[in-house]
């Protein structure tokens, strides 16, 4: 543990809940133990950090750096990498993730943390917005509390699409989007995950929900479709959250079992890129020690990358 990092590497929290910036690290695969250390601990507490100034990372760098975080999985289960097979390029011109989610709910083996590079960025808007599912569970009332704690809920790729992203908003479904969507949906899963699960590391009770669950177990469609929406307004009510604007060379780490995100579609036909890297994660147990089943498809090649 050198002396020099831990004076280096300076937390700035952006929120009550959610978010913090850390200064004076570079990014890369040669940081020491003691900076790793420091940013997985930034990341529990705040959920998201994030990193301004990494214009030096290519693809490589970011790997490398991510690596120190965790395994790596292929870009997608569905969606091949580009260059790289752990690279997955969020890309403006055939995709938009313009609705709450957190990342590949619709596995059993959800990805831990998602490391996200600007690579070319729009000239105004395409923020992303952040929300802590931890804070969430924690503010609700305890009669609510002890509903969502039994609670089980089918997530999907072949989710219902439509419902959660204004189209109209993104100029319409063209053959890139539709061929996008193909290849997303091209192997169907479903898993059943609780609806509280308890974080792997911090011990702390998350919501997990977000635009891939398809009915709460044991609802009719409108009964879940109620209920998601009143925890899905718990989760996304803006003191929970913290919005990113983005510059070229930021990079911003989020624990996925602990968040949703939006990216926000405001910059029109600009182009926007960024590359994720995302790490592997546990199956997701409830508060009485349940674990996650996925009941379609199977995704054992996605999880860890060789
Ligand atoms: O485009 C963004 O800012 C985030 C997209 C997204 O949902 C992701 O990288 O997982
Ligand atoms: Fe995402």
């Amino acid at each position: 543990m050198t002396v020099q990092a831990e004076v280096a590497a300076r937390v700035v929290r952006l929120g009550e809940h959610t978010g913090a910036r850390i200064d004076g690290v570079r990014l890369g695969g040669d940081l020491d133990a003691a900076t790793v250390a420091r940013i997985r601990a930034a990341l529990l507490t705040h959920k998201v950090i994030f990193f301004r100034g990494q214009q030096h990372l290519d693809d490589t760098g970011q790997l490398a750096f991510a690596s120190l975080l965790g395994t790596p999985t292929l870009a997608h289960p569905t969606v091949p990498g580009q260059g790289n097979a752990a690279v997955l390029p969020i890309d403006s011109d055939y995709s938009k993730a313009n609705s709450w989610h957190t990342d590949v709910t619709f596995v059993d083996r959800v990805p831990a943390i998602s490391v996200l590079r600007a690579v070319r960025l729009p000239p105004y808007g395409g923020d992303t917005t952040w929300a802590n599912t931890v804070a969430a569970y924690d503010k609700l009332p305890e009669p609510l509390k002890a509903l969502v704690d039994r609670l089980w809920a089918v997530h999907s790729n072949a989710y219902d699409y439509a419902a959660s992203v204004d189209e109209a908003r993104i100029g319409g479904v063209d053959v890139k989007f539709q061929s996008y969507r193909d290849t997303f949906e091209s192997t169907v899963y479903e898993t059943e995950h609780p609806v509280v699960r308890v974080h792997p590391e911090t011990g702390e009770r998350a919501l997990l929900l977000g635009h891939f669950v398809k009915r709460l177990v044991g609802l009719t469609s409108g009964e879940s479709q109620a209920l998601f929406q009143l925890l899905q307004q718990r989760v996304t009510q803006l003191e929970n959250t913290v919005r990113w604007h983005w510059r070229e060379g930021d990079v911003a780490i989020w624990d996925n079992r602990a968040t949703q995100h939006y990216a926000i579609a405001d910059y029109e036909d600009n182009p926007r890129r960024l590359h994720r890297i995302t790490l592997a994660g546990d199956v997701p147990v409830s508060v009485d020690g349940t674990r996650s089943t996925t009941r379609i498809g199977d995704a054992s090649h996605y999880s860890a990358l060789a």
